[in-house]
């Protein structure tokens, strides 16, 4: 069994969980459990508090566990990076009150920030020669300034949308992260095999991201070019129509070069095109 600590309430929980329904594991719905274990699948579910989460994986506690980089940044601890998940984005930044002029780097000497992630600061100030002192507070830290507590902050930013209400603006990005799925150093064999598992059923769902299956009819006197266009996995799958002359083709797009490819294929005569979404793709 592979004991996997997860935020136990929060964005990375709600984000987890999703990540568990697509990989088809199903969890108990034990309400207030800490610990449970998965009905279809050797590994079981450890609800901690996202702090928590490095240094329980680091010293063994749990296995493995899924948390923001940031977050596993900032405790300095001994555990690896398995693999980036590509959910909960976000950036730590620097703000400071928007009627403030910004002047760089320098505008932060002697100040007070206040910030969760001070170790991540305290580094980034100590590489560019910054004299800063950091207020360190656990939540609410964009309300900071307007209390008279500091005259920076240093925090969490995704949409900006938080910053605005509380009259900030970012000056400096410091680090970008996503959740990342962090094992403890020296995995037993037996439970590498389960990681193993479970890292091979989640390249399936990121394979599968951004793509979409195409379906379409085209006039057998096209089918060269249209294959030109296509890019698919291997090559794409043609198969002939009940009506004489034309076949159907299946293949699969990326959704970036999607409605550029669409328009060609309806200039060398694609009819009936169909789009249909993928859900995992293994290759
Ligand atoms: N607005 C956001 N957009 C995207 N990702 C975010 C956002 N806010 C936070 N995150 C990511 O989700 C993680 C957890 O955020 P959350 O706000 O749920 O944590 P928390 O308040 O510290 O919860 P806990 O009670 O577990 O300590 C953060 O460490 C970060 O990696
Ligand atoms: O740039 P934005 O899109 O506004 O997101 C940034 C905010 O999101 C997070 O808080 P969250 O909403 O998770 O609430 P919390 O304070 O309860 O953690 C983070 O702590 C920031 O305050
Ligand atoms: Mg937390």
């Amino acid at each position: 069994m592979l004991r996997i600590a997860v935020q136990s309430k929060g964005r990375l929980y709600e984000d987890t969980m999703f990540l568990f329904s697509e990989i088809g594991i199903k969890l108990g719905s034990a309400k207030r459990t800490l610990l449970i274990p998965a009905s279809n699948f050797p590994i079981e579910v450890l609800f901690l508090r996202d702090d928590d989460i490095p240094q329980s994986v680091a010293d063994g506690i749990a296995d493995v566990g899924i948390v923001g980089e940031n977050e596993f940044v900032e405790r300095a601890v001994e555990a690896n990076i398995e693999k980036r998940l590509g959910f909960s984005k976000c950036r730590l930044s620097l703000a400071i009150p928007k009627e403030e002029e910004y002047t760089g780097l320098q505008w932060f000497e002697g100040k007070k920030i206040a910030t969760s992630y001070s170790h991540i600061l305290n580094t980034f100030f100590a590489q560019k020669g910054i004299h800063a002192h950091t207020h360190l507070i656990t939540g609410s830290v964009e309300i900071a300034p307007s209390i008279g507590l500091s005259d920076a902050i240093f925090d969490i930013v995704s949409s900006g949308s938080t910053l605005v209400s509380n009259h900030l603006k970012e000056v400096e990005v410091i680090m970008k992260s996503e959740a990342v799925l962090i094992g403890t150093p020296g995995l037993s064999a037996d439970k590498q095999i389960i990681l193993d598992e479970l890292m091979f059923r989640i390249d399936a769902v990121q394979t599968a991201e951004g793509k979409k299956y195409i379906l379409l009819n085209a006039p057998n006197e096209q089918l060269d070019n249209i294959i030109a266009v296509l890019p698919g996995m291997k090559s794409p799958t043609i198969m002939p129509l009940a009506k004489e002359g034309w076949s159907s083709i299946h293949s699969v797009l990326d959704e970036k070069q999607f409605w550029e490819i669409i328009g060609k294929l309806k200039a060398l005569g694609a009819e009936a095109i169909l789009v249909i979404p993928i859900e995992k793709m293994i290759l």
